[in-house]
């Protein structure tokens, strides 16, 4: 993860009375707050403080926020906002410092206050869910700009408002930073947001502040657990996105369980959005995906509510499960309000849902005659890779190869599942290291190919014949698959996707499987060439 040091935020300060603020949130100061006091932004990080903001000093698992109240206040801070514990550290500071119980729970919307509520101002879609989230939301965006609207995007990938571009360091943004991004969007003339909403995020009050226009959820699966504990946990951390104070409108791809409890838990209105055939005795969706055919690189499919309303369109992305993201993507920009058939239109103009995701099924080589097809993907959890792998199949007449591997420092529980996952939908396993973080990488590895080794028996007594090596480091992992493939053959490399960083032991290496696997392709040209 890397440190803050910049943020979008609005070029033109517009501040608001300090002792206004006070009095909104019934917020106590240590000594009384001048009349004249004001504040222009929000930071909770004293590395993106600027002059006039309020500097949120939270109190966290590494740190307290305190610890750089005097940094912020020399990077012009004009107050401080902190819990008790935070203000008897501060008691010497020379601006106001203004007490809250639970200062993350008051951030957001303090933030959104400062900022005049620019949410507010904005078309805003949230999407949650286990996977699925950057793709739909990039689909929601290319769909809006389609539309003519001037799209706002943040997520896992990026940070895009209007023409300015800024990496992402979270999925979701901290309140402070995502209210002065969406200020900032507002100044630049943009009028449609989408967002990924990680479940991180809503139980962390980052989105606080924001009530979304339409609000969509992919799917339930294993991940994350470190983090809530258990399914139920995450389940409910979820559902809060699907109520009044967080959104106006769901829309819920019911084609598991889990999808099928969300809409039933939503306590907005809600549309659902079934993509594969219903169970029996399942309940009748609103809207519907059927005559689903490949359709270049992805697939064509018809979307029908039970109303009548229809229209027939396609992604670019391979997989059925890139169709329910781009049904999902269509039903939200629909529960906007958008007509249908400006929908259709504005699609048939754009090649359908076509966005190119960065590092999702990106094709890095088509592959041909004398060479593999190479596929980047940033699948890292046992549902996703499942799903990834079987996308790939039936468009790879020689073997699939699969280089992966599992976080460092994260739910150690799907590891074993991912190795059996890529056993049972693969032909070629190689285990190689994905974000060791501070973990010992063969540590990892070895809890990986334990549940790869298991699923090994079971693949040989049904007859398949599947190869496991492990590799590391992971460039020499992508590099041996890439080298050792066939014509027809298909690699993926999943996992990390679009990222360029790979944490290892507190160490950030520049590391894009992109880039590898593109190496290693050109590596193949050169041997075949001087073979
Ligand atoms: C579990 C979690 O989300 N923790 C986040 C949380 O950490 P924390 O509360 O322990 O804060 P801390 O690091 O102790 O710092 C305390 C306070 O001091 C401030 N600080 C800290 C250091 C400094 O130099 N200056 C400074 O002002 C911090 O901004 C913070 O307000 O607040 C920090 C400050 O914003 C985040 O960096 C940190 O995200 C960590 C790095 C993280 O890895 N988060 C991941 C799990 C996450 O949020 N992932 C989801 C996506 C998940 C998915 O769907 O894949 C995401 O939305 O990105
Ligand atoms: N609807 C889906 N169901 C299951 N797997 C999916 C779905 N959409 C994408 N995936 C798989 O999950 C991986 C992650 O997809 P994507 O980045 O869109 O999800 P995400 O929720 O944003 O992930 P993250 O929160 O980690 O950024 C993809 O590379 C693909 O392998």
């Amino acid at each position: 993860m890397t440190s803050p040091t910049a943020r979008i935020r609005p070029t033109v300060p517009s501040p608001r009375s300090l002792a206004d603020l006070a009095a909104a949130f019934g917020l106590a100061a240590t000594r009384p707050v001048p009349a004249q006091a004001q504040v222009s932004a929000v930071a909770s990080d004293n590395r993106v403080v600027a002059d006039g903001d309020l500097f949120v000093a939270l109190p966290g698992a590494r740190a307290h926020g305190a610890d750089f109240a005097a940094d912020a206040v020399r990077r012009g801070a004009a107050a401080v906002l902190t819990d008790a514990a935070g203000a008897e550290r501060l008691a010497d500071l020379d601006v106001p410092v203004l007490v809250a119980d639970e200062p993350r729970t008051v951030l957001g919307p303090v933030a959104a206050w400062v900022h005049r509520e620019p949410a507010e101002q904005l078309a805003t879609f949230g999407v949650t869910g286990t996977n699925g989230k950057t793709t739909t939301s990039y689909q929601v965006d290319h769909l809006l700009r389609a539309l003519g609207r001037r799209g706002g995007l943040v997520g896992t990938v990026e940070t895009r408002a209007g023409d300015q571009v800024l990496p992402s360091r979270l999925t979701t943004p901290e309140a402070a930073d995502l209210q002065a991004l969406l200020a900032a969007m507002r100044e630049l003339g943009v009028d449609a947001l989408t967002m990924e909403v990680s479940s991180h995020a809503i139980a962390m009050h980052r989105v606080d502040g924001v009530v979304y226009d339409v609000a969509g959820f992919t799917n339930l699966s294993q991940d994350h657990l470190d983090f809530h504990g258990d399914l139920e946990s995450y389940f409910g951390a979820k559902a809060e996105l699907f109520t009044p104070a967080r959104s106006r409108r769901a829309v819920v791809v019911v084609d598991d369980v889990w999808g099928e409890r969300m809409a039933a838990a939503a306590t907005v209105p809600v549309e659902t959005v079934r993509t594969v055939p219903a169970p029996a005795g399942a309940p009748a969706a609103d809207w519907t995906v059927d005559h689903v055919e490949p359709h270049g690189t992805g697939s064509a499919f018809t979307l029908t509510h039970a109303d009548g309303r229809t229209l027939r369109t396609a992604t670019s992305l391979p997989g059925g499960f890139n169709v329910a993201n781009a049904a999902l993507a269509v039903v939200m920009v629909l529960a906007s309000g958008v007509p249908v058939g400006d929908v259709a239109a504005a699609l048939d103009a754009a090649d359908g849902l076509s966005a190119r995701v960065p590092g999702r099924m990106e094709v890095v080589a088509p592959g041909d005659a004398a060479d593999p097809r190479v596929v980047v993907d940033f699948a890292h959890n046992t549902d996703a890779l499942e799903l990834a792998l079987a996308a790939l199949r039936p468009t790879t007449p020689g073997r699939l190869v699969v280089v992966f591997g599992a976080t460092g420092d994260r739910d150690p529980g799907k590891r074993g599942a991912m190795g059996a996952a890529a056993v049972a939908g693969a032909d070629v396993v190689v285990v190689t290291d994905d974000d060791p973080h501070d973990e010992d990488a063969a540590v990892v590895r070895a809890a990986v190919l334990a549940g790869a080794r298991e699923a090994l028996a079971a693949a040989r007594a049904a007859g398949r014949e599947v190869s496991l090596v492990e590799v590391a480091p992971r460039a020499d992992a992508i590099r041996r698959a890439v080298l050792d493939a066939a014509p027809g053959d298909t690699v993926l490399v999943a996992g990390r996707g679009h990222e360029t960083i790979q944490e290892v032991g507190g160490v950030d290496l520049e590391l894009d499987d992109r880039v590898e696997a593109r190496t290693a392709v050109h590596a193949r040209a050169e041997r075949n060439t001087s073979a």
